[in-house]
Parts: C-alpha cells; structure tokens; sequence
C-alpha cells in the first residue's frame, strides 16, 4: 500500500465570491480541487481528504439566525451548523472524487465519515475567539453589524476584511479514527475532520455531547495524522506558498524550511492568528510529534508539491 498522505483543503479556497456563491459553484470549485486529488491516488498515494468549513459555517449560522429574527424557525446551535457543513461539503467532495475516479476508471472507494472530535470544556480558547467564519465585511459594514450584534466579536483577517469570530478549542481526540483507519485500509479514500469535526465533550458517563465552537481544520487534521500514523500532511489553501512579510513590499515565499527556522519566523510574527498561523502550528505539532514532511500550498500545485516542483515544504532536518 502506498504512503498515507493527508491533504487538508481550506474552506476559503472553496468559495470565491464572499457569501455570493451558490451550491453549484461550490461543487464547481470541488470539482477542480479534486482533479488534483486524483492525480496524487493515480500516482499511488494513499490519500485522505480533511476540509474546512470557515465561510460555509457563518453563511450557516447567518441563515439560521435571520430566519429566528423573523420568528420562522427555532434557531440552529453552532455545534449543528458544523455538522451540516461536514455533511454538504463531504457529500460534494465524495461524489466529485467517484465520478473523477470512474472517468479515469481508478479502482478506488470513496467513503465521507461523520466525525466527532474531542475538545476540553475547560479550554481557554471557549472564552477567547479567535476562529473566522462567514463572510468578509469592510470596516464600515463591521462597525454597522457589531452595532446590530452587540454579543459578536470581529476581527480584521490578514488583510481581507473584517470577519466574526467563534471559540476554536483545540482538538484533544478523533472519536472516529479507528473507523477511519480501517475504512483507509480497505482501499476506500477517506474524507473526514470536515470543519475540524464536530466539537464534542466528554460527560462524567463517559458519554459525548455537542458544545458551541469551530475546530480549527488544521489542528484537527494534524491530530488525525498522527493518529493513523501518515507521513506527510499537505495543507491547501489559497497561496502557493506560505510567505514571511506577507502583504509587505519585501514579501519571501518559503520553498524549503527546517522545524527550527518555521520556529523562528513563527516567534517574529509573520504568520496571523485564524488564517496563517493554525496552519504553521499544526504543522510544527504533526513534525514533532510522528509526521515526515508537511507541504503548504494551493489545490492547483498539489501534483507538483508533492514531487518536490512547488508549494512551501516544511521538514525534519
Ligand atoms: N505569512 C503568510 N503567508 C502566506 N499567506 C498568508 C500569510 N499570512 C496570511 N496569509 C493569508 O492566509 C490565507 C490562509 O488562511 P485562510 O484563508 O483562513 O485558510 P483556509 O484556506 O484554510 O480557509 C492565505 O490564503 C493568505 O491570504
Ligand atoms: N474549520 C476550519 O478550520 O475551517 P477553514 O479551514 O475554512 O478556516
């Protein structure tokens, strides 16, 4: 069997027109990401497919709430929109990679699995939001919305606008790995952690319950990673490669880079919180804990990143 690869798609990279686009054109943007997924499984990696659901959980939880203002609907908790967004957007990427797969007749399964992921009740994060959802507001739709939305918190996201955030606890367990794994060796490519997972906790009964956040992807996908023991994690975003001085005239991509100088650039700030950031830690969290390599880069240059031609690389030395 080939190397277990697991290949994060961000929720942004799916969406291009700010709360704009309709499901179709979702499925359109699916449907070009998972070419490239493709051509990795044609390649003979073994892959597993993680996503996020940053945009689609706000448009969601946006929806539920302006049908409660009209006293249409009982409203859906937090907790419920991410499971939604697991659903829809799993749905979308299972079927886009079948019917990729049966054109290029490749002989492989395709399986979406509902996933919960453990978090701590206790965790800080529950009382400091920092994760991005929804759409992107210019200052002066924020300040109008914040005034609409007293209990909401919104911050200024790396330069793309003004966005509300939620409570991101970090990720402790995948309730679902062992099903996952076996899934994984019975030749089925897996999707799963879609939004990060379903944040749960676990009761005094060793039972699970639902709790109000959003996981970040990353996190979560790092944590499967190791988890089922892959080597390689490949975040997908919308940058070909991850940059020092972002936005700055002296703007660097990243080709090549150790754990340690990651580390360093970490600790200078070049990476913001809620975009750039989860994505350095949980590539630093994945290497030091069992992970191989880690590749950053856009769904278009997955093939090439891969075999070394592209994206940002991030390795043991
Ligand atoms: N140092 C950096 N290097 C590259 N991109 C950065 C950096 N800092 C911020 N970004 C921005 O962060 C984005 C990735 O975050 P985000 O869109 O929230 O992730 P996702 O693709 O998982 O939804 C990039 O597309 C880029 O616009
Ligand atoms: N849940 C999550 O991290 O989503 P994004 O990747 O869309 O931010």
């Amino acid at each position: 069997m080939g190397e277990v690869v697991i290949v994060a798609i961000g929720g942004n990279s799916l969406v291009r027109e700010n709360g704009r686009d309709g499901v179709d054109d979702q499925y359109e943007a699916v449907c070009e990401t998972v070419v490239h997924i493709a051509d990795m499984v044609e390649e003979g990696y073994n892959v597993v497919v993680t996503h996020g659901n940053g945009p689609q959980v706000g448009f969601g939880l946006r929806r539920s709430e302006i049908a409660e203002k009209y006293k249409d609907m009982p409203p859906v908790p937090l907790v419920n929109c991410v499971a939604d967004t697991q659903g829809g957007i799993g749905y979308q990427i299972q079927q886009a990679l079948m019917n990729e797969f049966a054109k290029r007749a490749i002989n492989k399964k395709v399986a979406t699995v509902i996933t919960q992921v453990e978090v701590s009740k206790e965790d800080p994060n529950f009382k400091h939001p920092t994760k991005p959802i929804g759409s992107f507001f210019t200052k002066e739709q924020a300040d109008k919305m914040i005034e609409e939305h007293p209990e909401w918190t919104m911050i200024e996201d790396s330069g793309r606008g003004y966005r509300r955030v939620v409570p991101s606890p970090k990720p402790i367990d995948i309730v679902e790995k062992d099903v996952i794994k076996t899934l994984i060796d019975n030749n089925y490519v897996v999707i799963a952690v879609g939004g990060g997972g379903i944040p749960v906790v676990k009761t005094e009964h060793s039972t699970y319950e639902g709790i109000d956040a959003v996981i970040d992807k990353d996190f979560a996908t790092s944590l499967l990673a190791e988890q089922i023991k892959a080597g390689t994690l490949v975040i997908t975003t919308g940058v070909p490669k991850v940059s020092i001085n972002f936005g700055e005239p002296d703007q660097k991509e990243l080709d090549f880079i150790s754990v340690e100088e990651l580390r360093k650039y970490k600790e200078e700030n070049h990476f913001p919180e809620g975009s750039m950031l989860p994505k350095v830690e949980a590539s630093l969290n994945f290497l030091e804990a069992s992970g191989k390599r880690v590749i950053i880069t856009n769904p278009e240059s997955l093939k090439d990143a891969v075999n070394k031609k592209s994206g940002t690389h991030i390795v043991k030395q």
